[in-house]
């Protein structure tokens, strides 16, 4: 009878960054319903960007972990990734030929997606006497073509017709895999020793993302474990490549590593948390804790105090108008930027109609500057930082990559959005007399603002998720820095009236 959860075991190397080697092979494993277990061949240094050195452990150590588990646990399928040397291919050879458990899979790795040779040169032909130990192999193009000893197929049916005869070779399945292709498409097949013809193919569009680290180790270790629970080859294949393709299209959530990135191998679970209302983790939620420290200094700011309790001077607040004034129109223009370059048409609305509010708000300033100021009142030009701020924003939204001109763009929702709770809060604690600057705070609790501040946070943990880890890193930068330019906005006021000794306060 099929294990209900298959106890698997992953012979392999390792990545410390977990994204390949057993650690792919570990969660995949438990991602497919197994359990898993592993025995170390090599010890590898390296991460999402390359592989630095590899410490093979004395093979008798190998052996004694090998047998430790097999003394021990019913194993029912048993995944073989790294191997590396002759001595380590013999060393699981004799154990498979003492203790072979009922579903084997190989995957003879050679070199990492990042480069670097994970099997020696000379141990090749060791690897190859070895296929016959396997029900399945899962070579990547170039190493069907060392398997083969012929050149690296150019076309898919080229690499099926080298797949059969490595098949045939070696009287086990060969699973010819798409991944190494040119083109727009991922195909796999799997081929047998009996016939040329697959005996099943899957097509499928490529999935964009350069997050592809791991991914031969993580579907040979899922079609092990599906195998050892189902039986048919061509059903685990079906299963494991559509999870797989979950897992390579959420690639983008994990934001781990600055080169070829992890799958996400467990992007079902994460869906299966948030319906049962664990908080998803946003990234919009890590830029905001980043943000803190810079957010407690505007709430200090003497303009933030004096303007929640009422105390502020009305020239300061004259200042800070004339300079919104002008920095909304900056901004205005950013907005328009964005929904000019936005990938889709709800996006393009919401900047659009977003750049339209700014424009009726900049006219709603301009009454509030003659409300307090009386006619005649002139604004100066914009100050160093207004231009500062509107020039950051022009370039970001202008020349960097669309998320990233998103993430310029919220902090002036967001922080003005809590800046207006803060506000409120010190309104309400300076009590109920006539607040002289009651109609203003208003705008800050607007709940049609509150709403346009939420759905600017969605767009960029939309946009976030299909981010590589370089942009989403750029978009932290960015966004910091937009919310250090919001403090010195608010600061700004004070300090220009101070310099221009209106009112001596120092
Ligand atoms: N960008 C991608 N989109 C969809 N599937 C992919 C992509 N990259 C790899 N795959 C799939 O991942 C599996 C392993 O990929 P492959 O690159 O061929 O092997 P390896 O990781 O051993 O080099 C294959 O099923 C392949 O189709
Ligand atoms: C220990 C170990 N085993 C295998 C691979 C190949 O993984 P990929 O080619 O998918 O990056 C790797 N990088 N490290």
């Amino acid at each position: 009878m099929s294990p209900r959860v298959p106890r698997v075991l992953a012979v392999a190397g390792t990545d410390p960054t977990g994204g390949a080697g057993q650690h792919a092979d570990l969660k995949s494993i438990a991602a497919m319903g197994g359990y898993g277990m592993s025995a170390v061949t090599a010890v590898v240094v390296q991460n999402t960007l390359g592989v630095r050195c590899v410490h093979v452990p004395p093979v008798e150590f190998l052996a004694a972990q090998l047998d430790a588990v097999a003394e021990d646990v019913e194993i029912d399928a048993v995944k073989i990734g790294m191997l590396g040397s002759v001595p380590v291919i013999e060393t699981v050879t004799r154990w498979l030929e003492d203790r072979r458990p009922p579903v084997v899979v190989l995957d003879p790795v050679m070199v990492a997606t990042s480069g670097g040779r994970l099997l020696e040169r000379e141990a090749e032909d060791a690897l190859r006497a070895m296929l016959g130990h396997a029900d399945l192999v899962t070579p990547n193009l170039p190493e069907l073509a060392v398997l083969a000893q012929e050149e690296i197929a150019s076309s898919w049916a080229e690499a099926l017709a080298q797949g059969h005869r490595v098949a045939r070779a070696h009287g086990t399945l060969v699973l010819v895999k798409g991944g190494h292709l040119t083109g727009d498409r991922t195909p796999d097949a799997l081929v047998g020793p009996d016939a040329p013809k697959p005996l099943v193919a899957f097509d499928g569009a490529r999935v964009p993302t350069e997050n592809s680290h791991g991914t031969g180790c993580s579907l040979s270790s899922a079609l092990a474990t599906l195998q050892a629970r189902h039986g048919d080859w061509a059903h685990s294949l079906r299963i494991a490549r559509e999870w797989l393709r979950g897992a390579l299209e959420r690639s983008g959530d994990l934001a781990v590593g600055h080169g070829s990135g992890p799958v996400h191998h467990f992007h079902h679970v994460q869906d299966a948390l948030e319906s049962w209302g664990a908080a998803p983790a946003r990234f919009s939620d890590e830029l905001w804790a980043a943000s803190a420290g810079v957010r407690r200094e505007i709430e200090e700011l003497d303009f933030v105090r004096g303007l929640g309790d009422g105390r502020l001077e009305p020239e300061r607040f004259l200042a800070y108008l004339d300079q919104d004034l002008q920095y909304l129109d900056g901004y205005s223009r950013a907005l328009t930027l964005l929904a000019a370059r936005a990938p889709d048409e709800r996006q393009r609305l919401f900047f659009a109609a977003g750049a339209v509010s700014c424009t009726e708000t900049e006219s709603e300033l301009h009454r509030a500057r003659l409300r307090h100021a009386g006619p005649g009142a002139a604004g100066a030009g914009p100050g160093e930082v207004t231009r500062r701020y509107t020039s950051f924003l022009l370039a970001a939204t202008a020349a960097e990559p669309y998320p990233v001109g998103l993430a310029a763009v919220l902090p002036c929702f967001w922080v003005y959005a809590d800046v207006g709770r803060h506000l409120g809060e010190l309104a309400a604690a300076a009590g109920t007399g006539e607040h002289p600057y009651a109609d203003w705070l208003a705008t800050y609790a607007d709940e049609g603002f509150q709403e346009a501040t939420r759905t600017a946070r969605e767009l960029l943990d939309e946009a976030a998720r299909g981010a590589s880890p370089a942009v989403r890193e750029r978009m932290r930068e960015v966004f910091l820095e937009a919310c250090a330019l919001e403090r010195d906005f608010f600061a700004a006021p004070v300090a220009a009236v101070r310099l221009a000794g209106i009112d001596g306060i120092e």
